[in-house]
């Protein structure tokens, strides 16, 4: 997959099929958007594109106040290219080009620049300057410079409406067996092992301290089960995600014991996969009340084990 930041770069030659939107976390309904494409160039003699902003449109248009984010750009690239998609536009979402009008943004891209034959959107995308394009403007533009529009209705989990937002409010609730289901495989992060306070052995509970791209989302604080990839090797874990109020640290932190496990990692990059939530971060009474929790924990984790858990 051609991975494009500046259009200068497209030479497709013939013509484009076009899957439109922001695609963070690339979930079943982006999953379906980007079928449909590749089926449609078969159809059309297309070559297939996927046309999305980076940075994040809200990140440009709502700064701090933005959310985090469900995928890294390198996460997005892999999963999009697992689709055997050609090229992958990450346009440059400037202050300008967000000032686009929806009939500007389709005439001067799609139709100029990118020679588009076919496009597929989902039911609710908006385009252009304030999102004031629909699905409507877009069919109607279709008619005026000969290109066809696919429109993909609501795909739905228990019947709500799939979408990354959604999906941040189940992170936000700690429901990372339900974002799994929404995403077809669980909720990955990533990140270095870094150094804690060293309590941890001392308790005879080792954990892996996680240094984290902070504008990722995390499940809420908590306890979870995960399954840790660390050196190409597959474990399971338990991960704590807060602070830790037995030892009056507040401070936020994630920290990883990976079930039958001994090892120096410091340094080493792991991604974690969360497969439930356990509990609440509990105050407990002193180190060993708390090393006897982590224990049931534990138990917990291993009987979770032996089920097929979708990682791909
Ligand atoms: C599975 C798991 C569950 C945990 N649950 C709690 C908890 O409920 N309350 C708490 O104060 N700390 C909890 N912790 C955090 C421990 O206090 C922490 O791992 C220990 O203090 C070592 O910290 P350090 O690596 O910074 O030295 C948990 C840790 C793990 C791995
Ligand atoms: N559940 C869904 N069913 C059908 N199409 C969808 C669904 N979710 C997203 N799409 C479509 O996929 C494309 C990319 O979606 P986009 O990432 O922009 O929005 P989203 O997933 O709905 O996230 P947000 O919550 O940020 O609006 C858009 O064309 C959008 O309409």
């Amino acid at each position: 997959m051609k991975v494009i930041n500046d259009l200068k770069d497209f030479t497709a030659g013939g013509f484009s099929s076009i899957a439109l939107g922001n695609f963070d976390g690339i979930h079943l309904g982006h999953q379906k958007l980007l079928k449909r494409l590749i089926e449609s160039t078969e159809r059309y003699s297309t070559k297939s594109v996927v046309f999305t902003f980076e940075p994040h449109p809200s990140q440009v248009l709502n700064g701090n106040d933005s959310p985090f984010l469900l995928t890294p750009l390198e996460d997005k690239i892999e999963l999009i290219s697992k689709y055997g998609v050609e090229y992958l536009v990450l346009m440059p979402f400037t202050d300008s080009f967000s000032k686009m009008s929806p009939e500007g943004f389709v005439k001067e891209i799609l139709v100029d620049k990118m020679n588009v034959k076919y496009i597929v959107v989902g039911f609710n995308y908006k385009f252009g300057n304030m999102a004031s394009g629909s699905v409507d403007d877009l069919s109607r533009l279709s008619h005026m410079y000969n290109f066809t529009v696919e429109i993909v209705p609501p795909i739905t989990h228990q019947k709500r409406v799939i979408s990354s937002s959604y999906i941040r409010e189940l992170l936000q609730i700690g429901d990372v067996k339900k974002v799994a289901e929404c995403l077809g495989r669980p909720y990955k992060i990533k990140g270095e092992v870094i150094h804690g306070d060293g309590r941890g052995k001392t308790i005879g509970v080792p954990t892996a301290n996680l240094k984290l791209n902070h504008l990722i989302a995390l499940p809420v604080n908590g306890v979870y089960i995960v399954e840790a990839i660390l050196k190409g090797e597959r474990y399971m874990g338990v991960v704590n995600i807060g602070s830790k109020p037995t030892f009056n640290k507040w401070n936020p932190s994630i920290e990883l014991h990976i079930v039958d496990y001994s090892g120096d990692i410091y340094n080493e990059i792991i991604e974690v996969y969360f497969m439930d939530r356990i509990r609440s971060i509990k105050k407990f009474r002193d180190s060993t009340e708390l090393v006897n929790q982590i224990k049931q924990d534990i138990i917990v984790c291993r009987k979770f084990t032996g089920k097929d858990t979708g990682i791909v």
